[in-house]
């Protein structure tokens, strides 16, 4: 085909992308048979308006609440996580107006791109994952957040922040307001566990302000082993300023969690019998890395595990899509979840960003709790 040819057909599918929109939008109720046909012609389905708000035929099928066409359209390959101009998926819409069974469709095709991805690429360089582009609350790399200073300072209503500059702004690495989903974390993973009253094993996987440490010493009876693994040079400032270091029963291990995993240390003494990671700066691919070591820690079929489950959650579909991979990729490790909800609006919502960058819009918390597969 020549670059010509080329040319005509690009034009010839955008013009068609473009008369789609228009379509499914004008004729109410839909006239599928005629709106397959532009589909079928060829009309490009991820085209965005350029003006008009960046609306793709998937956005306005969602907006006239076919959830047929939506189904239609996704099967001929619409792009599941397209954003308008204002930053809505087609779900967001589809949310917004109630219709439920056009989420899910959509939903359920951002999990299956994903989980494929994921299968497919072993390889952690090529893996082409497509949350990973939308979910920018985080700092950029591990590298770079290890190399930067952090700040531990309080904000004007007294919220406790360990904050990360990343260009002018920003970035609460923890903060204060996620208070209430660790206590509803140590409540859910402590407070019935059959192993308590011999004192638990506890591993913790990121100190920040040390929240949940705080909250974990506090069970009664207190931990008969916690374990801390913390890598950034000024927390562990913090930490050893804070007293940490002197609490007796309270391992710290200096380091990334992927710098243990093959150590005797968190493996040594016959496992956990509760593990929680909360990182920072890191993507989808070393969770699902850590859920695959995960049973290995574990101490049995008792044992139980929880991880903040925070990615993707600027919006309401990627944190969907994340939490059901999440459950998915586990299951393949063995290891069951059951999930809770807290809400996280508890009215001061509108103040706890500040200066700082927003990173969980959803107004649900979904809480994890796993335990190993029983065989
Ligand atoms: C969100 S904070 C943890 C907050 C903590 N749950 C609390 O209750 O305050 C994340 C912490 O993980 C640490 N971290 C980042 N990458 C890590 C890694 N690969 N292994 C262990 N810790 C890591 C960061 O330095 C930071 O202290």
């Amino acid at each position: 085909m020549s670059n010509h040819d080329a040319d005509d057909d690009l034009e010839k599918a955008i013009s068609l992308g473009s008369q789609l929109i228009y379509e499914i939008l004008s004729s109410s109720p839909s006239d599928l048979p005629k709106l397959k046909k532009l589909v079928d012609d060829g009309a490009a389905l991820w085209y965005r308006q350029d003006d008009d708000g960046g609306l793709s035929a998937l956005h306005a099928a969602c907006l006239v609440e076919s959830p047929e066409l939506v189904q239609f359209l996704i099967d001929k390959g619409a792009i599941w996580n397209s954003v308008d101009d204002v930053g809505n998926t087609a779900a967001d819409i589809a949310l917004s107006l109630n219709d439920e069974v056009s989420y899910r469709i959509i939903r359920d095709a951002g999990l299956r791109s994903e989980f494929l991805l994921q299968v497919l690429s072993n390889d952690e360089d090529s893996a082409p994952n497509v949350l990973r582009n939308v979910d920018n609350g985080a700092f950029g790399s591990t590298d770079a957040f290890l190399d930067s200073s952090l700040v531990y300072s309080r904000d004007e209503f007294g919220q406790e922040i360990c904050g990360v500059k990343s260009g002018d702004e920003t970035v609460g690495v923890m903060m204060g307001w996620e208070r209430g989903i660790m206590e509803t974390t140590v409540e859910k993973l402590c407070a019935d566990h059959p192993l308590k009253a011999s004192g638990l094993r506890v591993l913790n996987i990121g100190f920040g302000l040390g929240i949940v440490d705080t909250l974990f010493q506090s069970i009664d009876p207190p931990p008969s082993l916690y374990t801390i693994i913390e890598p950034h040079k000024d927390v562990l400032a913090h930490m050893r300023a804070t007293g940490w270091y002197d609490r007796p029963n309270v391992k710290i291990l200096e380091g990334r969690w992927q710098d243990f995993v093959e150590q005797s240390d968190i493996y040594g003494n016959g496992g956990w019998d509760v593990v929680y990671i909360d990182t920072f700066a890191e993507g989808y691919e070393e969770l699902k890395k850590f859920f695959d070591v995960l049973p290995d820690l574990l101490s049995g079929p008792e044992a139980r595990f929880s991880f903040f489950n925070g990615l993707g959650a600027t919006n309401w579909l990627f944190y969907d899509v994340y939490t059901q991979l999440a459950e998915l990729h586990l299951k393949d490790a063995g290891v069951e979840v059951e999930w809770s909800d807290v809400d996280v609006e508890d009215g001061s919502a509108q103040d706890r960003w500040g200066d700082t960058k927003s990173y969980f819009k959803a107004r649900l918390y979904r809480l994890p709790i796993g335990k190993m597969v029983a065989m």
